[in-house]
């Protein structure tokens, strides 16, 4: 790859390529069907996907960017022995090398740029998508059984559907300078597409401030408000900034970057969600691609996160998106003060 080509450039490109072999990870783990299920803390899971697809992610960017500040989800993905050269991506998307560079990040160093890795966005949703994976009733029911996450209602309503809540699970990964997410790759591993009458899975999208979004076709807000929201952890105060939106419809699907994905679609006008518990990883790719699509993401307070190395991980006050300022005003302006201190108070 030429080193003429700005290094934001470069991580990029090479962001697009390594998140389609991560996503690759994540369809193999589940057709195995050994999940290797991990209880990291209340509401909050680790599988054998999120390990390796983080290892993959890791461990190609760093062996080409030394100097670049990677974060993973995962703090003990399994470190043991070489990683297969199967896993390694050191090749680069030749579309995403070939952008102009906006002048404001030309000169960015290697040492200035700090990677948010979340390898497997969505946990609860791939867990319980593994019950559609197994055909055989009675070889799903016995899963059911046997599942730490999932309730009967859950369970009744994964039947509905042929692919669960798969399509929820994305890999995610943030790129940011000076504490700001500059740039950011989502890839969805259980997308479909049919490609000359043959279907194929996953698709990358990825966005540069400045430059744009590509990898999907962006499409205005819904006509009537349609809120976005957690599927998996919510509560009494999630609730409430739901009721006070006056929306016609309230979406509750898994992860931030399905979520996101679903303004940039046209399928949601805001995400809201009034809790604690995202983290820096599950936002730095979300807020990238939403940003270069003229969108905006904050707390629910309308203070932006800030990306820095040395920043928390947690974001405390929640999380409010929306595909234009105007929608991200509406929502920040119905929110009652009083449920704004209680958030502020978790800081
Ligand atoms: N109360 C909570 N506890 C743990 N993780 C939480 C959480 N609330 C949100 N998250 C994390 O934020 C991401 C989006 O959440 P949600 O799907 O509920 O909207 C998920 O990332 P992971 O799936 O990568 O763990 C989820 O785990
Ligand atoms: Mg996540």
């Amino acid at each position: 790859m030429s080193t003429t080509i700005p290094v934001i450039v470069r991580v990029l490109a090479s962001s697009v390529s390594v998140a389609g072999k991560a996503g690759k990870i994540v369809r193999d783990v589940m057709s195995k069907g050994e999940l290797g299920i991990v209880e990291k803390g209340k509401d909050d899971y680790q599988t054998e996907a999120d390990r390796s697809a983080q290892r993959c992610i890791i461990e190609s960017l760093s062996a080409q960017y030394p100097k670049v500040n990677i974060i993973g989800e995962e703090d003990n993905p399994d470190t043991e022995g070489d990683i297969s050269s199967e896993w390694l991506a050191v090749d680069a998307d030749k579309e995403i090398l070939s952008i102009e560079c906006p002048s404001f990040l030309k000169s960015v160093k290697e040492e200035d740029i700090v990677i948010w890795v979340d390898p497997l966005d969505g946990t609860s949703e791939y867990t319980q998508g593994a019950l559609m994976l197994k055909r055989d009733p009675w070889e799903r029911w016995k899963m059911y059984l046997t599942h730490p996450l999932i309730s009967i209602k859950w369970y009744l309503s994964l039947l509905q559907s042929d692919f669960g809540f798969l399509e929820h699970v994305t890999v995610l990964i943030g790129i940011s300078v000076n504490e700001k997410p500059v740039a950011g790759v989502i890839h969805q591993p259980y997308f479909k597409t049919l490609i000359d009458g043959e279907k194929k899975l996953g698709r990358t999208i990825w966005g540069l401030q400045e430059v744009g979004v590509g990898g999907f076709t962006a499409a205005p807000p819904p006509d009537s408000l349609v809120i976005t929201t957690t599927r998996s952890h919510s509560n009494p105060i999630v609730e409430k900034a739901l009721q006070v939106m006056n929306a016609s419809q309230i979406l509750r699907v898994g992860g931030a970057g399905y979520k996101v994905l679903q303004l940039l679609e046209g399928v949601a006008s805001i995400y809201v969600f009034a809790s604690p518990g995202c983290k820096k990883w599950d936002t730095c790719a979300p807020e990238a691609v939403l940003n270069a699509a003229g969108g905006k993401l904050t707390d629910i307070l309308g203070n932006y996160y800030k990306y820095g190395a040395s920043e928390g991980k947690p974001n405390k006050t929640g999380v409010l998106a929306a595909v234009n300022g105007e929608l991200h005003n509406y929502a920040l302006t119905r929110i009652p003060q009083e449920l704004k201190d209680k958030l502020a108070s978790n800081k």
